[in-house]
């Protein structure tokens, strides 16, 4: 708990240029961002609804968005306010590339919860992450310790792990079907009421809509396997280790329909809540759009809308910040006229002049962005 109360905190200057970096020593850092907002006259309520997200019904949310605008940032900033909260709280990072690790400042590969350093009642977990190069060196390789869990171990034995791992990762939708069970594994912990809230950090738009259907992938892969099957079967020299019987197509299913739970959790307001993330660009605002869109087409509940990387007030009125300024202002006045945007809860995030990684960073992030 400690380092929560890291006076380093109080060295993030809100200002975006050189002229500003270092505020007067006397003033508030948040009063900077909190004290007026320039551009918000046009648009929705500014409103964190924090309260309302730790007294509602809501255990899981799932954080989305276009590539590289904060998702991580985001969800680790909401995931320590949380935890600061009181409430038993768990990040999982579902990205294929994760970044949970570095913003946190500890590794946290390995498919296991761990506590997060130096914040009581915070854990994290990277799911999914498999490097093919260092795996494959590894005969007990992660996706043969997979593939037994499900009953196609006898799959890895004849191709090898190496040509298995690639084969495997290389196949649309196995990364999220994979996940997607880790994810099974956790909703059980949930139901075991170990967690009051889960976050989950999910990579560019594409693949959280992929989550969404990873039911369908998942159907796919056991399609697939099973084809492998019959089709190694007619291989005199392969014939035995694919005999069909030492196949556990039973937990194959009872993991599918685990999968399908989770499916129908994600879909339920009254379980969880997608949270997207965009930036101040024409270009973001678009996407976010459209992200929108597929979200409510896949019945996933969408309330909030976090603008990051907002340039605070206390930037000052030189040439670049003038132009950024300007351009932000389009891209903000975009949501307010967007049809799927415009109805979303609008919560602008400022641009640090720092990274937001480390426990100091995210204590004080947590407390600007979420109200
Ligand atoms: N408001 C902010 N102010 C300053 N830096 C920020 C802010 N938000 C995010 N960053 C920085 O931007 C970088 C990318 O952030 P982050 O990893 O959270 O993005 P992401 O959307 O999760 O990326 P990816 O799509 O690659 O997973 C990081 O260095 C992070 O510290």
């Amino acid at each position: 708990m400690a380092a929560l109360l890291n006076p380093t905190a109080r060295h993030l200057a809100l200002a975006a240029c050189r002229r500003l970096s270092t505020p007067p020593a006397a003033e508030p850092l948040v009063a900077h961002w909190s004290t007026q907002a320039r551009y918000s006259s046009s648009l929705v309520e500014i409103n964190g609804g924090f309260k309302e997200m730790v007294t509602g019904t809501q255990s899981y949310y799932v954080v989305g968005g276009k590539g590289g605008v904060g998702k991580t940032s985001i969800a680790a900033s909401l995931a320590m306010k949380l935890a600061k909260h009181g409430q038993p709280t768990l990040i999982v990072s579902m990205l294929p590339a994760h970044s949970l690790g570095d913003t946190f400042e500890q590794d946290l590969s390995g498919n296991k919860i761990v506590p997060v350093n130096g914040v009581d009642s915070l854990f994290a977990a990277e799911i999914g992450h498999v490097n093919i190069k260092e795996e494959s060196s590894n005969a007990g390789s992660f996706i043969s310790d997979m593939l037994g869990k499900i009953g196609l171990g006898v799959l890895a034995d004849p191709l090898g792990s190496n040509k298995l791992n690639e084969m495997l990762m290389k196949t649309p939708g196995f990364g999220e079907a994979l996940a997607m069970s880790k994810l099974a594994e956790i909703v059980n912990l949930q139901q075991n009421n170990k967690f009051r809230q889960i976050v989950l950090d999910t990579a560019a738009t594409g693949h959280t809509l992929n989550l969404l259907s990873a039911t369908d992938l998942m159907e796919k892969f056991l399609g697939m396997a099973n084809k492998a099957v019959n089709l190694a079967s007619s291989i005199p020299a392969l014939k035995s280790a694919f005999e069909k019987g030492k196949i556990d197509f039973a937990r194959i299913e009872e993991l599918r329909k685990q999968i399908a739970r989770v499916h129908k959790l994600l879909q339920d307001p009254q379980s969880t809540e997608f949270i997207i993330v965009t930036i101040p660009t024409a270009m973001a605002i678009t996407e976010s759009s459209r992200f929108h869109t597929s979200l409510k087409k896949d019945g996933a509940p969408a309330k909030r809308l976090i603008v990051n990387q907002v340039l605070p007030p206390s930037a000052c009125d030189c040439r670049f910040c003038a132009v950024k300024r300007k351009e932000e202002t389009r891209a903000l006045n975009m949501i307010s006229e967007d049809r799927e945007l415009s109805g979303l809860e609008l919560i602008q995030a400022p641009l640090l002049d720092v990274e937001v990684r480390g426990v100091p960073a995210l204590n004080f992030f947590s407390d600007v962005v979420w109200k």
